[in-house]
């Protein structure tokens, strides 16, 4: 019996939502596979293969054009995987890379080649062992044009990492929005601190995801339809619509206990952002302003 962890489900169903052409999976990951591309020594999950083929059958089974994929934390900072899944893909996705901050001028040049957009600061401490700040800053000073740093934190070191964030130069897109605790609502404690930060800065961006990982029933929420999450993320979204971009975040790291249906996942989308012109910002002009700004 494998002991390597299986995360996302192995038939989602078809979404009753129709995502617009061009529509933008800018959230998502993929996991080797192994034999090619070793996870991390300090990965602190081992999951089975999710590799471009699942990846990419899976952009066209839910109706996405493209993907954004991001470097999961089980690859650590060797972005093999991610630059592998990119070359396949046909010019249809770009990635965010996780780079040691003392990596040379040479090596961002070559992940920008490779279709890297920007880099990534995990803060969770269940994923990774250590965040150096200062010298997370130093290379986020020193990045390709046109870049931005990705950053997922938990929503209770928000105001601990704000003298940080405001000193990152560069755009900066927020995971799952800072993990809040959806089931305070869209004017609880968790959003009002959020929607502070977005006050702070024009250019910090958000992504309105993971339903089933903050309105999970472990998490004390009610689980798929996620009415919680709903209910709490559409003000945000309608409020600050410019900065937005969504992702499925397949294949769910660390969702092996409450797999979510990737169909019902992309339903939440009309919930979330009501009007066509919400949803076309969401999936496809922001995505697009960060990712493919040359095809504007
Ligand atoms: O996939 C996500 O966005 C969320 C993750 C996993 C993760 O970030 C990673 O492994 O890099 C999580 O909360 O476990």
């Amino acid at each position: 019996m494998s002991d390597r962890i299986v995360s996302w489900h192995g038939a989602p169903s078809k979404p009753g939502y129709t995502p617009p052409a061009g529509a933008v999976d800018a959230h998502c990951h993929v996991f080797g596979p192994m034999a090619q591309f070793p996870f991390s020594a300090k990965a602190k999950y081992l999951p089975e293969d999710a590799g471009p083929d699942k990846l990419f059958a899976l952009r066209d089974h839910l109706g996405f054009t493209r993907n954004v994929i991001v470097q999961a934390s089980c690859h650590g900072t060797d972005n093999a995987a991610t630059l592998d899944a990119i070359a396949k893909s046909q010019g249809k996705a770009r990635g965010v890379a996780v780079v040691d901050p003392a990596i040379s001028e040479a090596d961002l040049a070559a992940l920008h080649e490779g279709g890297i957009r920007g880099i990534r600061f995990n803060f969770l401490k269940r994923l990774v062992d250590d965040a150096p700040k200062d010298k997370f800053l130093e290379v986020a000073r020193r990045l390709p044009k046109g870049w931005h740093v990705v950053i997922y934190f938990e929503a209770d070191i928000l105001e601990e990492l704000r003298p940080f964030m405001d000193a990152i130069p560069v755009p900066l897109v927020v995971d799952h929005m800072g993990r809040p605790d959806v089931t305070q609502g869209p004017d609880g404690a968790d959003m009002k601190a959020f929607r502070a930060f977005l006050e702070s800065r024009d250019d910090i961006w958000f992504k309105p995801t993971c339903p089933d990982r903050l309105d999970a029933i472990k998490e004390g929420g009610k689980g798929d339809p996620w009415d919680a999450f709903a209910d709490a993320v559409a003000p945000l979204v309608a409020d600050y619509q410019d900065r937005v971009i969504w992702g499925t975040d397949w294949p769910h790291p660390n969702m092996q206990d409450e797999i979510p249906d990737d169909g019902h996942i992309v339903d939440m989308i009309p919930r979330i952002a009501p009007t066509e012109e919400l949803q076309r910002k969401l999936l496809v002009t922001n995505p697009m302003r960060l990712y493919w700004p040359e095809e504007l």
